[in-house]
């Protein structure tokens, strides 16, 4: 599996050129961080893969099929494809564990039967596999509403991989998350992308995880790619372009030359604040 985005650029009716050229392939089973300062452009790219958001010009391509010539109809059929798992798990609260991840499979299924959650006997069976992989065995049917902020990621996962995905594309996964269940839930991301021979990438702004957890670190700053390579190419001088948007001073030894530069900043602790993902294009 390969996606392979060429000269990606999103820009907004406002203006806000959200992606300015973006180009970068993920394949294999290797899991890809994409880390930047809020307002880089990280949720832009990832929406555009599955067309949540429109992109303005460029090229998608999803094993060879190219994503932004796709009419509705391939669309839906492209979109099973993909895996996604969200920030604030777009749950339904008021439905079961079980129900939640069968949804997962509403694309595989007629309108009629999607209408009456009528899932095939094949797809429950699969659907307990997956609970039982993601450690909620037991919870098939409690109300979402009643699990904590780990378990309901765990069901939004279990509920992209029942997809079958070709890729799994994941945005901001831990950040209403302690830094334990975080890191289970990075694990679980890589550990399921390794067994199913998927590429999954995250969206992440907390550098440390990314560090510790991804293959391949690229690095938005200002819609720009400015970073690409292994966590341990991630240096000082890398963090600088992706936060700061520059190279730190080299050539000037003074002390007042790299004040501003690099700082005191530790790594995983980004200078922007957080802020919401907007909601749509
Ligand atoms: N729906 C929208 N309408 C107009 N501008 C938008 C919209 N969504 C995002 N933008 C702008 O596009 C740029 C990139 O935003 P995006 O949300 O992709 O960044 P991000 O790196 O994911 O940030 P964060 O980490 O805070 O989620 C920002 O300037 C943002 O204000």
């Amino acid at each position: 599996m390969t996606l392979e985005a060429t000269d990606l650029r999103k820009t907004y009716p406002t203006g806000d050129e959200a992606l300015k050229g973006v180009s970068l392939s993920i394949e294999g089973s290797e899991t890809v961080a994409m880390i930047g300062p809020s307002g880089a452009g990280k949720s832009t790219f990832v929406r555009c893969i599955n067309r949540l958001t429109e992109p303005t010009s460029g090229s998608l391509r999803l094993d060879g099929t190219e994503l932004t010539a796709l009419d509705a109809d391939e669309l839906r059929a492209a979109r099973r494809d993909i895996g996604m798992i969200f920030q604030e798990y777009n749950l339904v609260e008021r439905l079961t564990v079980m129900e939640n991840v069968l949804t997962g499979r509403l694309g595989y299924v007629s309108a009629w039967r999607a209408f009456r959650r009528d899932f095939p006997p094949e797809d429950v069976e699969r659907a307990y596999g997956i609970l039982d992989r993601v450690g909620l065995g037991d919870m098939e049917d409690k109300r979402v509403d009643e699990l904590s902020g780990g378990q309901r990621q765990r069901v939004g996962i279990a509920r992209a991989v029942i997809q079958q995905p070709k890729i799994l594309l994941v945005d901001e996964p831990t950040s209403s998350l302690d830094p334990e269940t975080s890191n289970t839930v990075m694990d679980l991301l890589t550990d399921i992308a390794a067994e199913r021979e998927i590429p999954v990438l995250i969206n992440i702004h907390e550098v440390d995880l990314a560090l510790d957890h991804a293959d391949r670190v690229v690095g938005l700053h200002d819609g720009e790619l400015v970073f690409e390579g292994t966590p341990a190419e991630l240096d000082e001088g890398a963090l600088d372009r992706v936060y700061r948007g520059a190279d730190p001073p080299e050539s000037d030894p003074s002390p007042t030359a790299t004040e501003g530069s690099t700082g005191d900043r530790t790594l995983g602790v980004p200078e922007e604040p957080e802020r919401s993902v907007p909601g749509g294009s």
